[in-house]
């Protein structure tokens, strides 16, 4: 169940006991709850049952009760209504296609699957067909092609955020294709997706996981893949002169985190620390680069990058701003005529231009790059900082560690877009360097020069985009926001009260 279900109309009621104590159990639509209360003598048992059970840190469990009851009767109304209720529930996943990448993180997602995962699927008669990967791109390829969808009501992939991305790219590729849709077109309002895609997290990085469900526990995805939850989310697609690049869900990042990506890259041998040394290096360089960046501001959408609110299940900004079914077309309509009177422009020289389209948090940064930013809600968050010294540049990259708001810094600006165009300054037509001469005096030209000649070791000229962990090949892009054009298996961070409140048990 989730939280913005409305409480379900009662479908039983009675007394019955679980070993020596007995409870009031209820069932309605799709809920289970059963209370203690005073005893009471003589049961017949039912089977034990399954259920989930909520645990600390958004872990799920996996657990088993019986209930005893005196009165055949009743009994078998129990069993039969519960089978119904069962039987009704059709967002519950009966086929799975899986792909299992051997090499993925420790290199345990085999053991992970067959161990953790495949026996909770077989006990919820989910019927699979698990593929181990090859090589890179196996999954992508097969989904883009090969995959007989239709037999299925859901992908999953076993690894990191890597293996996450090729399905997310063969599944949207597929699905663009099979409605005669152009991926290249920057302007094109694609389909969205109807499987749902799973993550068992069995990665070094496993951030999407972390971002829809609040933890990184192959137990705890499976019993979401069986109850059937469903968490929309967003996608950007990344275009260079009509040509498509990449789908993003999480960070798209120039300068600082792009520099970070590409130095950890070379150093892959030193395992999951040269994130730290890359960081450190790439901190102490201190390069900045310039260029134009131009974006569309989200309209008509409630919640901004500043405020204290959190994409959290049920999301209610998320509810707000995602598209009816029947403003869909007409909303991208309007976006794509461009009104290019909305379109706004900033040049410069930045340390890092980032766009978040979730928080990006994770075990190591909590709050994420962009704390209020949300899953579903069509937009993206595009962080500029600027030109600055590296004292101030940590100041910022400290605040995404405590409570202090990493975008109340005079070189931070922080926009809630649905489009935005980047390039980098030795892109530029000629007539927009003159155009900069103009502005700036010479001074500015021979800097451009120097910084075009590698020999002067100067700092260079552009840097490179970490799209969701993978280095994009090129610096001029455009990025467009399509809502919802994904669904998880999953159902976004439950507050806290949801789960600690363990003294009612229930099965969702
Ligand atoms: N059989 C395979 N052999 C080699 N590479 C593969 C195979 N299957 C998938 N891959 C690639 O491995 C990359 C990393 O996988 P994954 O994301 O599962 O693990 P990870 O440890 O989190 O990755 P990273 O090293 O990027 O942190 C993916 O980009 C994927 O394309």
């Amino acid at each position: 169940m989730t939280p913005m279900d409305k409480p379900n109309r009662l479908l039983l009621l009675s007394e019955l006991r679980v070993r020596d104590t007995a409870y009031n159990v209820s069932l309605s639509r799709s809920l289970l709850t059963w209370k203690r209360r005073a005893s009471s003598p003589v049961y017949h048992p039912f089977r034990p049952m399954s259920y989930v059970e909520r645990c600390q840190q958004h872990r799920w469990r996996c657990a088993a009760v019986t209930f005893t009851c005196p009165d055949g009767g009743l009994c078998q109304s129990w069993v039969g209504a519960i089978a119904e209720q069962l039987a009704a529930i059709t967002s519950r996943p009966r086929r799975l296609l899986i792909y299992i990448n051997p090499y993925g993180g420790k290199r345990q997602g085999g053991r992970v699957y067959e161990q953790k995962v495949a026996p909770l699927f077989a006990q919820a008669a989910i019927s699979t067909h698990v593929i181990v990967t090859e090589h890179a791109n196996h999954a992508r390829d097969h989904l883009r092609t090969d995959a007989e969808l239709k037999k299925y009501d859901g992908v999953v992939c076993v690894g990191g955020d890597g293996m996450f991305s090729e399905i997310v790219h063969g599944l949207i590729w597929r699905t663009q294709m099979d409605s005669s849709l152009d991926p290249n077109s920057p302007d094109e309002t694609l389909t969205s997706c109807s499987l749902r895609i799973g993550i068992i997290p069995a990665g070094s990085t496993d951030c999407i996981c972390f971002a829809t469900v609040g933890t990184n526990d192959p137990v705890t995805s499976a019993l979401h893949i069986i109850v059937g939850d469903s968490q929309p989310m967003d996608v950007c697609s990344i275009h260079h002169n009509n040509t498509f690049l990449r789908y993003s869900v999480s960070l798209l990042g120039y300068g600082f985190y792009g520099d970070v990506l590409t130095d950890s890259e070379r150093k892959r041998w030193m395992g999951p620390v040269r994130y730290d040394f890359s960081g450190l290096k790439m901190f102490l360089t201190h390069h900045y680069y310039e260029g134009t960046v131009s974006y569309l501001p989200a309209r008509g959408v409630v919640g901004t990058p500043r405020d204290a609110a959190r994409c959290r299940s049920g999301c209610v900004v998320c509810q707000h701003n995602g598209p009816k079914p029947s403003e869909r077309a007409e909303k991208y309509e309007t976006d794509d005529c461009g009104n290019d009177g909305d379109w706004r422009t900033i040049r410069g020289k930045f340390l890092a231009i980032n766009a978040a389209s979730m928080s990006c948090a994770c075990p190591r940064s909590p709050k994420g790059l962009s704390p209020a930013a949300h899953l579903a809600d069509g937009t993206t968050d595009l962080i500029l900082v600027r030109k600055c010294s590296r004292f101030d540049f940590l100041r910022h990259l400290l605040r995404h560690t405590n409570k202090e708001d990493q975008f109340d810094l005079n070189f931070v600006e922080v926009h809630r877009v649905v489009r935005f165009r980047f390039m980098p300054r030795h892109c530029q037509s000629d007539s927009d360097l003159e155009l900069d001469l103009l502005e700036n005096g010479k001074r500015q030209i021979f800097g451009q020069i120097c910084r075009d000649h590698p020999a002067c070791g100067c700092a260079p000229a552009y840097s490179s985009w970490n799209c969701d962990g993978e280095i994009l090949t090129h610096t001029a892009i455009d990025v467009r926001v399509h809502c919802r054009l994904i669904k998880l298996f999953a159902r976004g961070i439950e507050e806290p009260q949801v789960f600690e409140d363990l003294t009612n048990p229930c099965a969702i």
